[in-house]
């Protein structure tokens, strides 16, 4: 409409726009008290604006004012489902109940999870953000992305890069008894080693009574301190969440409630969707995501033990204990571990 010059098309407009609000303060006017009446009148108003409004808006299009894209971006959520960065880490710690806690997670409608580890921030840091982002599953708006990957936990770096993906990132740890969580860790090397040593001659110097070998990776995982300290030198407390390994199992839904109000999500998970398979000794769950008939976690989850010589047990619970007070004062929660 190139004969319009700039200043008549917003003279028009403006009359335009005045014409409608006159007809608007007609309606209105005409309005009766009567309750039924007043319904009627204010449906037909209703209709009568958002038919004006089309009209406005297909007006103003046609003036060359381009009010469509603007309306529709406010009107219309974002219905195209993104990749985007985590907003929430489940950081650790190896053999504790990560899995347990993630495929908790995901029974969420707001939560959307990577379902392997992505080791981003101790193998693949070096491949960028941008290939991180490409490993997440894409989220629509409202909703959180995470991962899980255990390591993240013991890695010395891995905080200070967290940090410089995003420092409102929330995080979550699940712990349990360091000796449980050892002999879990050595019965998940030894099923992929049968040859392995057993477990005492391992963990502790010259047999049952001797010392504890505090360099031998299972055991040393049990030390939550030294890698509670380094996350706490990077992210406040508050932004930590420290979740019982012994509870998920027990009380799941109880410990999913913790969860859930850590990430402001709207309390979903509860105990209707667990039930306890006797035969596992576990918390499974009814249906998820991906199944709609009831189900447990992995073979790989939820091992037998073997025996353990009860003064190995005892040498490594002295070992711990010190150990165990300091993560008890860092974390503000005494677990009770023996
Ligand atoms: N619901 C349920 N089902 C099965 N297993 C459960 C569950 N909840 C917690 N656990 C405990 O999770 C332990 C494995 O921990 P992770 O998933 O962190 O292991 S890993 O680090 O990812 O390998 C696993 O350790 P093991 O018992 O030694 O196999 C379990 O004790």
């Amino acid at each position: 409409m190139k004969w319009i010059s700039a200043v008549s098309k917003r003279t028009i407009f403006i009359y335009f726009i005045l014409l409608f609000l006159l007809y608007l303060f007609y309606v209105l006017n005409t309005f009766s008290v009567d309750e039924n009446m007043f319904t009627f009148k204010y449906l037909t108003l209703k209709r009568h604006v958002s038919n004006y409004n089309y009209v406005t808006r297909r007006f103003a299009a046609l003036l060359g004012y381009n009010f469509k894209d603007k309306y529709m971006t406010l009107r219309k959520p974002n219905l195209v489902p993104t990749k985007r960065l985590p907003d929430a880490l489940i950081i650790g710690v190896k053999k504790c109940g990560t899995r347990a806690l993630l495929e908790f997670l995901r029974l969420h409608p707001d939560v959307r999870a990577a379902g392997s580890e992505v080791h981003f921030f101790d193998k693949f840091y070096h491949k960028g953000f941008e290939w991180y982002r490409n490993r997440m599953p894409p989220t629509l708006e409202g909703q959180i992305t995470m991962e899980k990957t255990p390591s993240y936990w013991v890695t010395r770096s891995a905080p200070k890069r967290v940090f410089a993906m995003n420092p409102a990132v929330k995080l979550l740890a699940v712990v349990r008894d360091p000796v449980t969580r050892a002999i879990s860790d050595y019965t998940q090397s030894a099923s992929k080693r049968p040859s392995l040593p057993r477990f005492e001659e391992l963990a502790l110097m010259d047999g049952p009574w001797g010392s504890v070998v505090d360099t031998w990776p299972p055991v040393r995982l049990g030390i939550y301190a030294r890698p509670l300290r380094r996350w706490l030198r990077r992210f406040p407390r508050s932004r930590i969440l420290i979740i019982s390994g012994e509870r998920l199992v027990v009380d799941p839904a109880a410990e999913m409630t913790r969860v859930q109000e850590f990430l402001n999500l709207k309390p979903v998970i509860t105990e209707k969707h667990f039930y306890f398979n006797s035969t596992k000794g576990f918390p499974c769950l009814l249906k998820s995501e991906s199944r709609s008939t009831p189900h447990c976690l992995g073979k790989t989850k939820g091992r037998n033990h073997p025996y353990i010589d009860p003064v190995a047990l005892e040498r490594l619970r002295e070992f711990y204990r010190p150990h165990n007070e300091r993560f008890y004062e860092l974390s503000g929660i005494n677990f009770g571990w023996q």
